[in-house]
């Protein structure tokens, strides 16, 4: 018995030795190690298991813990009762999040996941390249053992793909452009952007409304048809065309599809860029979820001569020349058919918007505008390249009424029904486009009864202009044909003709009848 309480004495001494070894002998380090060997067999008997998402992985930042921030920020059931609020910049709206060491109960595929939000001091630094925060952040996740494989499957990817969501919505949208033609800039990229605020909504824009219905349905199939586009084979991008004069809207519509979709814009200025393969490389550095547009697509390049153009892009794809040599190939004639050294072709740019480059990317849309539709080569025009041509046209009575609405508020039991027969009566004649309408009811907003009164004078004075043109035109046409007329008349005559007329022979030369009298 006494050499039982002798071990126990000695062994207990041996752990308190150890304990004051551990504490005064040992570096931290070794002290942290043993207390990390302590909580692993412990987890070892635990049935969850953890995952640790730091803020700043080495020196780097951790995308999944700013996603896995905003992911939760989303989340209506934050159990702490104390939330930290945030705004980015360029940013619209505010988004919430987790304060220190709060937890937030998340469930996914009837799982529950538990996510605590680790906050602690950093310890005072060593030398560092990049001076780091004083807080070390990092987000913890419990989930069951029998879970796990779950979790690393597709649990990450969700959040990552949501986060992307919350932060398009909270975002603005971007508008790139590419002023410095196809060449890169310091960060390797070939895009500038500039936040996009355009207030043009499919609300505010003035077109017959169910064309406005079907293009926002086209949309939104758009943007909901992954596994759509996936089953049938085909790359996730559409192709749209606006077509129609100055000022009906082209360019509106087009900041109301990017509104409408949360989408960002890279406006391509086509005339700056000077090869087929700055193209491509601009098309690789566009990102998904974007309207890439090209305006005024007849006048940025020539897009008639589609074989000329194939052919010299074989030519340089053949082998890498200089621009100058190019050029030189080209000869003089081709540089004045494009009115410029470019030798961006028109299969070039079927290849980005049509060719396996275009698909480097996904769900993109590609919108082209003209003011000539007829200028445009049949080729691009095909189905399948641009799946869906809209024309924008002069203002109807149905876009006139949208625009009342919107600028002057009126409805259509706010003026008198004579009032609405005489605007339909001399709207479509007129002929104005929405932009000249609109002009007129910024104009006289601050009293709206006279700018109806104004509209309709100018509606009308137009009208009749219209009509005036075309009562001249129709006169032209007349004098034309009179004129037609009598030249054949008169080349009639100059022919030389011979009848009988029962009295004798007729001869009728160049206008002068001789009769020959029978014997
Ligand atoms: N359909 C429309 N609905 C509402 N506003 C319009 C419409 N069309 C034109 N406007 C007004 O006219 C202005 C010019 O229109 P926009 O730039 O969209 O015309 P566009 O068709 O792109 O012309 P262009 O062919 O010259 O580029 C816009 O700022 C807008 O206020
Ligand atoms: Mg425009």
């Amino acid at each position: 018995m006494k050499e039982t309480w002798s071990s126990i004495a000695s062994l207990m001494g041996v752990l308190a030795f150890c304990q004051t070894l551990l504490h005064t002998v040992f570096p931290p380090e070794l002290r942290f190690a043993f207390l990390k060997l302590f909580s692993r067999i412990f987890l070892s008997f635990s049935s969850y298991c953890y995952f640790d998402i730091t803020e700043i992985d080495g020196v780097n930042t951790n995308e999944l813990y700013n996603a896995v921030q905003l992911y939760l920020s989303s989340s209506a059931s934050i159990s702490g009762s104390r939330l930290t609020l945030t705004r980015a910049l360029n940013s619209s709206a505010i988004t919430f999040g987790l304060s220190n060491n709060d937890v937030i109960l998340d469930t996914y595929n009837s799982i529950p996941l538990l996510w605590e939000h680790v906050v602690s001091q950093r310890q005072s630094q060593s030398f560092s390249w990049r001076p780091l925060p004083d807080e070390k952040r990092g987000f913890t996740l419990r989930i069951r053992k029998k879970d796990k494989p779950l979790v690393l499957a597709s649990y990450l990817d969700y959040i990552m793909d949501a986060a992307a969501d919350i932060r398009r919505k909270n975002q603005d949208r971007l508008l790139y452009t590419n002023s410095r033609g196809g060449s890169l800039d310091g960060r390797g990229h070939p895009w500038e952007s500039v936040p996009f605020k355009h207030p043009s909504t499919f609300d505010t824009l003035a077109m017959d409304p169910d064309t406005k219905e079907e293009i926002m349905n086209d949309l939104r199939d758009f943007a909901s048809g992954q596994s759509f586009y996936q089953k049938t084979g085909r790359a996730w991008k559409r192709g749209y065309l606006l077509y129609g004069p100055p000022g009906t809207g082209k360019s509106s519509m087009i900041a109301a599809m990017a509104n409408f979709l949360g989408y960002d814009i890279y406006d391509l200025e086509l005339t700056e860029v000077h090869t087929n393969s700055e193209l491509r490389k601009l098309l690789m550095k566009t990102s998904s979820k974007s309207i890439i547009v090209i305006e005024d697509i007849d006048c940025s390049i020539n897009l008639t001569n589609r074989n000329a153009a194939a052919n010299n892009s074989s030519n340089s794809n053949k082998s890498p020349k200089t621009r100058h040599q190019c050029d030189s190939e080209m000869g003089s004639g081709a540089m004045e058919e494009t009115g410029s050294n470019n030798t961006i072709t028109l299969s070039g740019l079927l290849n980005f918007t049509d060719g396996l480059w275009s698909c480097c990317g996904s769900e993109r849309i590609f919108v082209f505008t003209t003011n000539h539709v007829e200028k445009l080569d049949p080729a691009l025009l095909r189905s399948g390249r641009m799946d869906m041509h809209i024309f924008m046209s002069y203002c109807s009575f149905k876009s006139l009424k949208i625009l009342l609405k919107n600028y002057l508020d009126y409805g259509e039991g706010d003026l008198e029904q004579s009032v609405w027969d005489e605007l339909e009566q001399v709207v479509d004649k007129a002929r104005m486009t929405p932009a000249d309408v609109s002009e007129h009811l910024i104009k006289y907003r601050r009293d709206k009864a006279k700018a109806v009164r104004e509209l309709i004078e100018v509606l009308k004075l137009k009208a009749e202009m219209n009509a005036g043109k075309r009562g001249l035109e129709l006169e032209e046409e007349q004098e034309q044909e009179q004129e037609k007329r009598t030249l054949v008349a008169e080349d009639d005559e100059s022919k030389l003709d011979l009848h009988e007329d029962g009295k004798g022979l007729v001869i009728k030369e160049n206008g002068k009848m001789e009769h020959h009298h029978k014997e």
